[in-house]
């Protein structure tokens, strides 16, 4: 006898709801070949009934009232995909109390309320999986939590925001301002509602909360990760990183070694012959290192209308091949390692500096002297010739260096009058060390 299908409440309707619905209705066959049962779309909720929609739906499925959904007894699976903390926090936690498994994409919700959230599932045997939360279409989350569940992870480092690396890669190609390439990022549909988040950092922060909980089974808060974004990287940083044999990309850096950990997210100079580098556009990748495992990198698609949805779907589908053996809830593993923080004297990277200098006898002889005195030695200097009243511009990179010693240097160089203007500096990344 041919079974029922899967009742979905799916809300939100904007550009992953669309996928969502589409790639249901696309790949029926295929979804119903490898579950055994259709999936069927019962319920939308929206905020405005009355808007025009790029995805054609019976008008008579949506809804503007989450109880709708949320006290339907017929409905099985819900798929929270409108964004933001409230109301996805309130509905998804009421749809597990109901006893109704949960797919969702909301990497906000998950970094901040994941923990809670994924013990109510437990305690309830449901399912919540949020593989589009980090990475759109790339499956990096189940690569963590059953791949590589064997391995001890050391090194997690993503390009994991596609609205940065598509303005970046632009900026960089073609020389078109930031501004402007953020405004094609949202056209495309990548950047968040509210473009701040992408832009300063904290959707890759986000992302890397819930990489770094997953690789190294502890929880964190966000507020505990340092973040820089991009509004400030200009052009020339970027032309400059290039003659210097560099990248300039946004990067999250999560690290652990013996036991301490460092989490991150900054532009970042990567070596040209990082696996990172060429992760260019909308584009993103997963650099992971384990003890055993060595180096693996996984790319994709990081944001968009189908690659987030193919996330979604397969999520989905999972829940209901769970459903069929009756298992779901259940194998999730409570994080069980301490939480320790490395402190600056134990972070170590290259840094690259770019300093406008007074253009006088003796100036690079003191400058030199300030990164002597604090023990780290420079791997390459560019001077740059510029025709600005008795200045000069020099652009450095130096070797291996705690993050203590570069303060040691940036306050020292912030005492010297002959230093006009400290005008950028980034991290710079090389291989897992
Ligand atoms: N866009 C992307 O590439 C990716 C997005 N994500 C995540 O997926 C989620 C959805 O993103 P995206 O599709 O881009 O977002 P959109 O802004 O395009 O769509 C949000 C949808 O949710 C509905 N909605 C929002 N708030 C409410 C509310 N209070 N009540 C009812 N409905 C509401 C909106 O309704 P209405 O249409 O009526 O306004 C809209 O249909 C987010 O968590 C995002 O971070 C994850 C990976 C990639
Ligand atoms: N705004 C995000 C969308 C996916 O998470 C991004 O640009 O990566």
């Amino acid at each position: 006898m041919e079974q029922e299908p899967i009742r979905v409440g799916l809300m939100g309707l904007g550009t992953v709801g669309s996928g969502v619905v589409r790639l249901v209705k696309n790949h029926q066959e295929d979804l119903w070949q490898q579950t055994g049962r259709g999936i069927s779309i019962e319920r939308i909720l929206v905020r405005d009934k009355g808007k025009e929609r790029s995805v054609q739906v019976d008008s008579g499925l949506l809804t503007e009232r989450p109880e709708e959904i949320l006290q339907d007894k017929g409905i099985d699976l819900v798929v929270e995909v409108m964004g933001g903390i409230e109301p996805a926090y309130t509905c998804i936690r009421e749809a597990l109390e109901e006893g109704k498994h949960v797919v969702t994409a909301n990497k906000d919700l998950m970094a901040l309320h994941g923990a809670e959230l994924l013990s109510i599932a437990g305690d309830k045997g449901c399912d919540l999986f949020y593989e589009a939360s980090v990475a759109g279409g790339i499956p990096v989350l189940r690569a963590l939590t059953e791949g590589l569940s064997a391995d001890r992870i050391s090194t997690i480092m993503g390009i994991v925001n596609g609205t940065t690396n598509y303005i970046l890669t632009e900026m960089a190609r073609k020389g078109t301002p930031f501004a402007d390439a953020l405004a094609k990022a949202q056209d495309q549909g990548y950047a968040e509602s509210d473009p701040t988040a992408d832009v300063e950092g904290l959707d890759a922060a986000r992302k890397m909360a819930i990489l770094a909980y997953l690789g190294f089974h502890t929880h964190l808060a966000l507020d505990e990760i340092p973040v820089q974004g991009i509004r400030d990287v200009t052009t020339e940083d970027i032309q400059f990183a290039d003659q210097l044999g560099y990248v300039l990309k946004l990067i999250g850096i999560a690290k652990r070694n013996e036991g301490k950990m460092e989490v991150s997210v900054q532009p970042a100079l990567l070596s040209g012959e990082h696996p990172l580098a060429s992760v260019d556009g909308v584009f993103n990748a997963v650099y992971i290192h384990g003890e055993a495992v060595g180096e693996t990198m996984f790319y994709g698609p990081g944001a968009g209308e189908m690659p987030t949805a193919t996330a979604v779907v397969s999520d989905l589908v999972t829940v209901v091949k769970h459903m069929e053996l009756g298992v779901n809830g259940r194998g999730m593993v409570a994080p069980y390692c301490e939480k320790r923080w490395k402190s600056p004297r134990e972070i170590f990277s290259k840094h690259f500096l770019r300093l406008r200098l007074a253009d006088e006898a003796g100036v690079m002889a003191g400058l030199t002297s300030v990164f002597a005195e604090a023990a780290v030695s420079l791997e390459k200097v560019l001077q740059v010739p510029i025709s600005q009243g008795g200045e000069a511009e020099i652009v450095l990179i130096t070797h291996t260096a705690s993050q203590h010693q570069l303060e040691t240097i940036l306050r020292r160089l912030d005492e010297m009058p002959a230093v006009r203007q400290l005008m950028s500096h980034y991290r710079v990344e090389g291989g897992n060390g």
